[in-house]
């Protein structure tokens, strides 16, 4: 068999080999040469500095030629046109300049002959005086370079450059046109055989036209001039500012995830400014030594269309292969199922309210100016105080990295090997000493990537605004039951949570940290995802001022007890009142599951579109419940066990039924936030906390104590730890959305929750019957439902068209005075009278009473 590849294993030269002592004196002569040679390190920037420094002098250079140019363009003339010789003049000496037909060989130019040579080719036979823009882009290059100020940015600068260059000759060509025929320094030779083209092609009308619309056009990409139609949403690119930061600052546009930002260690370098995707091309040109992450992430949507036609077009190839047909036997109910379906369509529940338009984003304002910005001194002092600070103990790294959020900069360190974790964790306060900063958290190591997180606080944070979040296509296109938009990650990423999987969430903060702030984020997202039909609000706020914003979507979002004035709950007997109904809800609901033989609300709620539940038989369309309760320790301050015990169950059985807890308290102590409850809210979201043991109470570690607040948190959900910036809404945003939907057609009451009926006696149904004090209409109800055998609020109240309280109290006196039986939860009550006869004579006993 031949030997396949290289056959050459043994080296067949080894005994021709120089002997080593001629190799070792070779070595040496090579390093006494490198010694007298001087060193060249291009690699740290000093290339750049003198290119920077060239383009200034050019630019000056440029400034000086041109401007004498426009003093003494006539006298140089005969030196510099092409029919003298042109460029070739600069190397011939005055006989031949004179045969050549050169009048005046000495040149004016107050930089000589290259000087006029050179602004005759720039400003005569190219450009004309808009040549005066290459002056201002080789300083704007030359000031960036040299110095690291970014004066403006660079492809803006070179766009808007040749733009200006092309038009400024062409509409100056165009109006010289008009007083002459000839060439001119103004225009330039291009700018005048431009227009001299688009004359004969256009006409002088099509030209102003053309400058006009190039113009104007470019008067848009430059200043952004809004002529979209306000109904029209608006994309978050145009959050984008177009006018640059004077100072030395990194920029970072919001719409991208932040990439770290590696530091040199070992040599005296620049430090890096951080990359977005879209500068990274540009910044890489001027610091060479910056390594990136390319691991950006990036959603790929699938649109639902193609899936189905793919899965159409399998189908019809299944069915030209002739395979055997595979036909499912259906039962009787899946029969007259589909045959509803066929026959009305899917059950909608949004037609109720099919005109319900969902909240814009025009509503919501733009905070800050959406893109971060982090000075290179602050990033490059950050980082040489943690690694003096590190090295003071006698901590080697072998790396650092910045991630720059928010609120917050994140410092990546790669200990040299041997080095002890717990030494890094426990100079925690000498880093934040050494930094002269609040709100410094380590985080050793960090989860799944072998470095040591070092999180420094911004010098300005930038405000997360809820528009900004909301805009962002990962939320317009989520597929989420709940989502809910808390803010931004580290890494400028926006940061989505799904309530529905939580499934209840616990928030704790100290006062005036953004809970309140961070409740409204969480409705407002669920609002703008939302039809009234699919969720449903209970808003307890004992506090009595902080949701009282959303009392105006009573009618379309917010859920009551029957016979309630308010559907915001404030009252602490209320609330236990209510938090029973709620349990009653979800006993039915998961009476409604069963008889349904599904396993949680969304297979049930399918079923119900599909007209597989017979509402003949109860079932009904569930909507989502959300309880938000606002200052949960003043609950169980004054209602303790009461308040304890039906949350415990809510929290422990709700999730399958679509009901969810979001329970927000000041004080995270263990009496409020106790065992039983802190088991069942796996997911936790923590402001600042104002002690160690707050943070282990609500996150079972500590962090929460040492974030900056305004709306800085930990997001925790079971095993992950999260730093986010919680977007920030205010409250006039908040009446803003709550009165765009508050205006529009409503449901004619707030949802009903069940009756509960307080066994002590408070505020139950009336049990005792007065026949002197009954209801005005209580005989025509009693006729309406003996004649339905009926015992429906609901049938009052559209038959004698009453409103909800007026159609309760009719029931409640029915059930006392014996007409009707008592609640049955989702089933109408038992009627007691047989037919009209039994009925009349009911009442004529009734009356004789009296
Ligand atoms: N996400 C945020 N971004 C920026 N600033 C914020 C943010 N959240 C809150 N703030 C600032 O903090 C202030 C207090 O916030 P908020 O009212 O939500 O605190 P709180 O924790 O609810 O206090 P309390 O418990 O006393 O009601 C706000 O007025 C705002 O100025």
């Amino acid at each position: 068999m031949p030997v396949k590849g290289n056959q050459f294993r043994t080296n067949s030269f080894k005994d021709e080999l120089p002997p080593k002592s001629a190799a070792k004196a070779r070595v040496t002569a090579a390093k006494e040469r490198s010694e007298i040679l001087p060193k060249f390190n291009f690699d740290d920037g000093r290339i750049i500095k003198i290119a920077g420094l060239f383009f200034l002098i050019l630019s000056i250079y440029f400034l000086v030629a041109f401007t004498s140019y426009l003093f003494t363009w006539q006298e140089d003339q005969s030196y510099v046109i092409d029919s003298n010789g042109g460029w070739s003049n600069l190397f011939r000496n005055s006989e031949e300049l004179e045969k050549a037909g050169v009048v005046n060989p000495v040149v004016e130019n107050w930089l000589g002959k290259f000087g006029a040579l050179l602004s005759h080719q720039f400003i005569y036979e190219w450009f004309g005086i808009a040549s005066f823009i290459f002056i201002a882009v080789f300083f704007i290059i030359g000031y960036r370079l040299l110095f690291k100020i970014r004066v403006a940015s660079i492809t803006k600068t070179l766009a808007y450059s040749f733009f200006l260059l092309v038009f400024g000759s062409v509409t100056l060509a165009f109006f010289h046109a008009f007083t002459s025929d000839f060439p001119h320094f103004l225009e330039g030779e291009f700018g005048f055989w431009t227009n001299r083209l688009l004359q004969a092609q256009i006409g002088n009308t099509g030209i102003a036209g053309l400058l006009a619309f190039a113009g104007l056009s470019a008067l848009i990409v430059a200043y952004n001039i809004d002529f979209k139609l306000p109904s029209k949403e608006e994309r978050e690119e145009a959050f984008v500012p177009v006018v640059p930061d004077e100072s030395e600052e990194i920029e970072i546009e919001d719409d991208f995830r932040t990439q770290p930002v590696e530091f040199p260690l070992n040599r005296r370098e620049q430090v890096a400014e951080p990359k977005t995707q879209a500068s990274q091309l540009k910044q890489e040109r001027i610091i060479p030594p910056v390594e990136l992450e390319t691991d950006i992430e990036q959603e790929v949507l699938i649109p639902r269309a193609p899936v189905a036609e793919a899965a159409a077009a399998s189908l019809s190839l299944n069915v030209q292969r002739s395979e055997p047909e595979l036909t499912i036997n259906k039962t009787e109910d899946e029969k007259k199922a589909d045959d509803l379906v066929q026959q009305f369509g899917q059950y909608d529940p949004k037609l109720d309210l099919s005109s319900y338009q969902y909240p814009t984003l025009e509503l919501l304002e733009n905070y800050g100016s959406n893109k971060i910005s982090v000075n290179t001194d602050e990033l490059e002092a950050n980082k040489n105080k943690i690694v003096e600070t590190l090295n003071h103990y006698n901590i080697e790294i072998d790396k650092i990295k910045a991630t720059i959020g928010p609120t917050v900069t994140l410092y990546e360190i790669i200990p040299a090997p041997g080095v002890r974790i717990s030494k890094i964790k426990n100079l925690e306060d000498d880093i934040a000493l050494s930094l002269a900063a609040l709100g410094i958290r380590i985080i050793a190591p960090m989860p799944g990537k072998g470095t040591i997180g070092i999180e420094v606080p911004n010098q300005h944070p930038e405000m997360v605004s809820m528009r900004s979040v909301l805009a962002t296509d990962k939320f317009q296109n989520t597929t989420m039951d709940l989502p809910i938009a808390l803010g931004k990650t580290i890494s400028n990423e926006v940061f989505i949570a799904d309530l529905a999987k939580m499934p209840h969430l616990l928030v704790a903060g100290a006062t005036g940290q953004g809970k309140s702030v961070g409740i409204n984020c969480i409705l407002a997202s669920l609002l703008y995802r939302k039809h009234p039909s699919e969720l449903k609000f209970v808003l307890v706020d004992p506090k009595k001022v902080e949701l009282t914003l959303f009392r105006k979507i009573e009618r379309h979002f917010l859920a009551k007890l029957p016979g309630e004035e308010d559907a915001i709950i404030t009252d602490t007997k209320k609330v236990i009142n209510t938090l029973n109904s709620l349990c009653i809800e979800m006993d039915q609901r998961y009476d409604l599951l069963k008889n349904g033989q599904v396993r949680n609300l969304k297979e049930y709620n399918s079923k119900f579109i599909n007209r597989k539940l017979n509402p003949e038989e109860g079932h009904r369309f569930l909507p989502f419940i959300v309880l938000v309760v606002d200052e949960f320790a003043d609950l169980m301050m004054t209602a303790g066990k009461e308040v304890e015990t039906p949350i415990a169950r809510l929290a422990q059985l709700a999730r399958a039924v679509g009901i969810h807890l979001v329970i927000a308290t000041q004080r995270p102590s263990v009496n409020i936030i106790t065992g039983t409850i802190k088991a069942n809210f796996p997911a936790r979201l923590a402001f600042r906390v104002l002690s160690k043991i707050d943070s282990r109470t609500i996150l079972d570690t500590g962090g929460a104590d040492q974030l900056i607040g305004r709306g800085d948190m930990l997001f925790s959900t079971g095993n992950d730890l999260i730093r986010l910036q919680c977007a920030f809404v205010d409250t006039p945003e908040v009446e803003r959305i709550s009165d765009f939907i508050g205006n529009q057609r409503g449901y004619s009451s707030a949802w009903m929750l069940p009756e509960y009926v307080d066994e002590n006696g408070e505020g139950g149904s009336i049990k005792d019957f007065d026949p002197d004090d009954r209801d005005s209409l209580f005989e025509d109800a009693a006729r309406l439902i003996v004649m339905h055998q009926q015992g429906s609020t609901s049938l009052i109240q559209r038959k004698l068209k009453l409103g909800y309280n007026r159609a309760g109290r009719l029931i409640d006196q029915l059930e006392a005075a014996g007409v009707v039986g008592p609640f049955e939860g989702s089933k109408a009550r038992e009627v007691l009278l047989p037919d009209d006869y039994a009925l009349e004579q009911f009442l004529d006993n009734l009356n004789k009473k009296q």
